[in-house]
């Protein structure tokens, strides 16, 4: 168990195997006051994992199926979330599970943190990636101009992290999900980068992925408890996530999914950073190559020109006054936030594209 101790409220992340019925047997005090209890979950999930939830839940629900991934954090999702809710007659007395992936986590989150001014919601991740997204409290949907550009900060009851509901994961969402356990790692541990990069991302054991999961969850609990509203230190939890959501926004939302786009975003940084004497360009290519080889597709960054990209980030949320801010590395577990001019931006983009043209030759 993790607990993440943020401004605002303080709960725990429960990590477990096929235990979902125990774990909510064990949060009774937050379910006994719920009156009613509704699943927000995704087409995809709820087809691969659904029966297995129905099976385990120690508790009467009532379920609204969303279309799969990225597609269901817009605007109209969010409404048709709200429809459902005020047509079940839920109230400030009800619950929310977000049974899903991030982007079911994200939109369950807004839509928990405004339904009647704000009700409680518990996170039951399925996918590697949300042991980052159901932690935290930011909550979002996407804007055709901008990535998670109209959310809240709100923090769930509790998050229910139940191992067994990644068998299903297809290999591109275990690709997703470890660009943020690599983030993770290269914003606080050197060591545990190294180890994560002497294997191949798609061999680890249940108990292996679960300990490298909880690593990282508590790298973010430490963070978001020192930092809840990204006024500080919680702005490194963004390595690579500038020229990633630009490349995530550019290409359609759910065509490269968050972790496959932030991975590039990440060897962006790595870039970026040696330019201010931070990491080397042999630490700079042993990730590159790492995630090369576990098939990371670099190639999607030739489909977009460089101004396209800067128009996305140009409405990065990090950004100040006008300013670009990137968080760069002085060295690996060691994270900053630093401005940048588009100049520099642009020379490190030419820089991004040639070593992906060198790497496909
Ligand atoms: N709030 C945060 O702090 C935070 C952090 C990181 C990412 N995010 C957001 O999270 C989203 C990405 O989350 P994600 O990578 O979990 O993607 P996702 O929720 O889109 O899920 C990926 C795909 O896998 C399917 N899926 C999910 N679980 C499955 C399972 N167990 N078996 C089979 N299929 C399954 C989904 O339907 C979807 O098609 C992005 O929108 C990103 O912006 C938020
Ligand atoms: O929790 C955070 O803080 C993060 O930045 C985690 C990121 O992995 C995540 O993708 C987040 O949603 C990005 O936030 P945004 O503020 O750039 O939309
Ligand atoms: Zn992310």
């Amino acid at each position: 168990m993790i607990r993440v101790a943020t401004a605002s409220h303080a709960y725990n992340v429960l990590f477990g195997h096929s235990f979902l019925r125990e774990a909510f047997e064990s949060l009774a005090d937050i379910t006994r006051t719920a009156d009613r209890i509704f699943v927000l979950t995704d087409e995809n999930v709820w087809k691969a994992q659904g029966d297995t939830f129905t099976a385990a839940f120690p508790l009467p629900f009532e379920v609204y199926v969303l279309p799969g991934g990225e597609a269901c954090k817009s605007f109209d999702q969010y409404n048709a979330c709200q429809t459902f809710l005020l047509q079940q007659r839920a109230t400030r007395k009800s619950l929310i599970i977000a049974f899903g992936g991030g982007a079911v986590g994200d939109l369950s989150g807004f839509v928990a943190a405004t339904f009647m001014r704000g009700i409680p919601f518990i996170q039951v991740p399925t996918t590697i990636l949300a042991h980052d997204s159901a932690v935290g409290g930011k909550t979002a949907i996407n804007h055709p101009l901008g990535k998670n550009m109209i959310g809240a900060f709100y923090q769930p009851q509790a998050v229910v992290y139940d191992i067994a509901f990644l068998k299903t994961l297809p290999e591109q969402e275990i690709r997703s999900g470890m660009t943020e356990v690599i983030k993770h790692a290269l914003i606080s541990d050197e060591a545990w980068l190294n180890e994560l990069m002497s294997r191949s991302i798609y061999d680890y054991s249940d108990d292996e992925l679960s300990h490298h999961l909880q690593k990282g969850t508590q790298v973010k609990a430490n963070i978001v408890a020192e930092d809840e509203t990204e006024q500080s230190v919680r702005k490194y939890l963004n390595l690579g996530h500038t020229y990633g959501h630009a490349i995530e926004a550019a290409s359609g939302y759910g065509n490269l999914s968050h972790g496959e786009s932030v991975m590039i975003g990440l060897i962006y940084c790595l870039l970026l950073s040696e330019q201010y004497g931070g990491v080397t360009r042999e630490q700079t290519m042993s990730v590159y190559r790492y995630a090369q080889s576990q098939r990371y597709p670099f190639d999607a960054v030739a489909k977009f020109d460089f101004e396209t990209l800067l128009s996305y980030m140009q409405k990065d949320k990090k950004a100040e006054y006008g300013e670009l801010q990137f968080v760069l590395l002085s060295k690996i577990g060691e994270p900053y936030v630093q401005k940048v001019d588009v100049a520099q931006c642009q020379e490190v983009d030419v820089l991004l594209r040639q070593l992906i043209a060198e790497g496909s030759q």
